[in-house]
């Protein structure tokens, strides 16, 4: 087995970014370049209810079992403000809702309130293997809930309005998304993170 001197924590290998998700992979893998050495696996993880933070280290702890190893998840929620004040929960936190209700059915959810502000929400959680304690970065982008406009190949981005911007997210180039993002503004924590704590990449033996 190779000797090395820690100067910082270990990983025992590159961290799996665990995801059923191909949307997020592709922004996930454009917004870290070669920033922090990842791999991906395409699992589908429980669709859990709960705080997106909650959510997120539930998710690294499941994540982290099946890997056995250091893993990264996230959970991506679109919260609208019209709604926070109704009983139960005002979070769209799972991909349901989206799939049964479509872009219409949630631009119908405000149909009787004038306020139309929403935010999108990533909980982005890292576990260094299993047993150790998950950690989460939050992102958030402020924006209102408009009528589908641009691509749809991927979520609620066509009716999601970033504020300051008069494209949605599906509207704007990929490039321009990924500059303002929930996901982006997650994940300048979690390169941030990387960075400070200093990890050390050992290889399998
Ligand atoms: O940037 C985004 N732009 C538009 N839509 C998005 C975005 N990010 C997540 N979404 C959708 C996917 C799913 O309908 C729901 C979140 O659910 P969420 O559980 O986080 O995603 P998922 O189940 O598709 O993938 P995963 O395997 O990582 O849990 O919001
Ligand atoms: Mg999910």
């Amino acid at each position: 087995m190779a000797a090395v001197k820690a100067c910082g924590p270990v990983l025992s290998r590159p961290v799996t970014f665990v995801t059923g998700n191909a949307k997020k992979l592709e922004e996930v893998r454009s917004i870290l370049g070669q920033s922090i050495p990842f791999q991906s696996l395409k699992l589908d993880l429980p669709e859990l209810q709960g705080e997106p933070e909650d959510i997120s280290k539930e998710k690294a702890r499941l994540a982290a079992i099946e890997v056995n190893g250091p893993v990264l998840v996230e959970d991506t929620c679109l919260c609208f403000n019209a709604l926070k004040g109704l009983p139960g929960t005002s979070r769209f936190f799972d991909k349901w809702f989206l799939q049964k209700l479509g872009h219409e059915g949630l631009n119908n959810l405000l149909m009787a309130y004038e306020d139309k502000s929403a935010y999108a929400l990533c909980a982005f959680s890292f576990m260094n293997g299993p047993g150790a304690e998950p950690i989460t970065f939050l992102g958030k982008t402020p924006g209102k809930i408009v009528p589908a406009r641009g691509p749809t190949d991927f979520g609620w981005d066509p009716i999601f309005q970033p504020d300051g911007y008069e494209q949605t997210y599906a509207e704007m180039p990929k490039e321009e998304k990924n500059t303002i993002s929930h996901r982006y503004r997650a994940l300048a924590q979690v390169k941030s993170h990387f960075t400070e704590a200093g990890y050390i990449f050992q290889s399998d033996p």
